[in-house]
């Protein structure tokens, strides 16, 4: 069987290249199992699939901590609260070295794919491909598109519950900073930053207060389930896409848990009610056709949760990922 053409992409130099990092980590939620998520999914087989039924070449890199600070979410003698937020070094430590680690697949213009992962990750992943997309394109910024039923901008000042997996843009908007007197996050510099003008949330459902007010503050574009709802994916697509332009780089931060739990149930934190799976497939389908996609994150997936429905959930998940890729599914 022939294989698959992939898509013209615009800002890729390297577009059959997909680099899959497996961001082992679940230290930013305060349950485990998350860390579990990269190798359900590889596991799975969706990585070959693709390759099978692609031009894509796929390397993966599996990353995980290992050492003082540790993978578990048990209280942590090495790892004490910094301004009330949990875990801090192991969080910091494993941001940075996700976004090295994509920041060097996204430096040589390969697509990056990676796998969480609890949604702190992205801390590592946004930073990580804005300063390689700054770098490739004399300064540009990132465009970042957020699926999520959860705004996942909290600043440790704000945060109900001190988990990092609920600051992800807080941390990689300069929102939330390095806290004084601690090197935690200090790796951060303007050059990994993200412009929360060129920043798009779709899904959105569970909301805390703090959140509502930095989003109204900020400006920033937001599709709430409702919105969704209302409108139609098809057109709250299209004015996302708008909003961002033609002429950007985009990253998908896809949160398992923007689907509805029917489709996504291995989950930490599932809200209802949420996308359908086909509306998650229009989303990545449409990302995959504008050219400019660039990277994508897949994350929360929890073995450990509903284990009788991983299935379910890996499958959705596949989709999703296959559908940003071009793939037919
Ligand atoms: N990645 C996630 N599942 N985030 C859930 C965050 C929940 C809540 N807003 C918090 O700050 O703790």
């Amino acid at each position: 069987m022939a294989k698959q053409a992939l898509t013209t992409s615009k800002f890729l130099a390297s577009p059959s290249h997909l680099a899959v990092v497996a961001a082992k980590y679940s230290c930013g939620a305060p349950i485990g199992g998350a860390e579990h998520g990269p190798d359900a999914l590889i596991d799975a087989g969706i990585f070959s699939e693709i390759e099978s039924k692609t031009k894509y070449k796929c390397t993966i890199d599996h990353i995980a901590q290992s050492g003082t600070f540790g993978n578990t979410n048990e209280a942590h003698d090495a790892d004490p609260d910094i301004n009330g937020m949990k875990r801090p070094r192991a969080v910091s430590l494993a941001s940075k070295q996700i976004s090295e680690c994509v920041y060097a697949h996204a430096r040589e213009g390969k697509f990056v794919m990676t796998l969480g992962g609890d949604h702190s990750i992205g801390i590592g992943t946004v930073t990580g491909i804005a300063r390689a997309i700054r770098e490739r394109f004399g300064g540009s910024e990132l465009s970042v598109l957020w699926i999520d039923a959860h705004a996942d901008i909290n600043t440790p000042e704000t945060s109900p519950s001190r988990r990092i997996h609920g600051m992800p843009v807080a941390f990689a908007s300069g929102l939330a900073q390095s806290p004084t007197g601690h090197s935690v996050f200090d790796w951060i510099t303007a050059s990994h930053l993200i412009n929360l003008k060129r920043f798009v949330y779709i899904g959105l459902r569970d909301v805390d207060e703090a959140e509502e007010r930095i989003i109204a503050e900020n400006g920033i574009k937001a599709y709430s389930m409702d919105d969704v709802r209302r409108y139609g994916i098809v057109k709250v697509m299209g004015l996302a896409l708008e909003y961002l332009g033609d002429e950007t780089p985009i990253h998908v931060s896809y949160d398992i848990d923007s689907l509805d739990p029917e489709w996504a149930p291995s989950t930490g934190f599932p809200v209802t009610p949420g996308l359908s799976l086909e509306e998650g497939i229009h989303i990545s389908r449409r990302l995959h056709a504008t050219g400019n996609l660039v990277a994508m994150d897949l994350v929360e997936v929890n073995p450990l949760v509903e284990p009788g429905k991983l299935g379910t959930t890996v499958k959705s998940a596949g989709s999703v990922i296959q559908a940003a890729l071009g793939v037919a599914v």
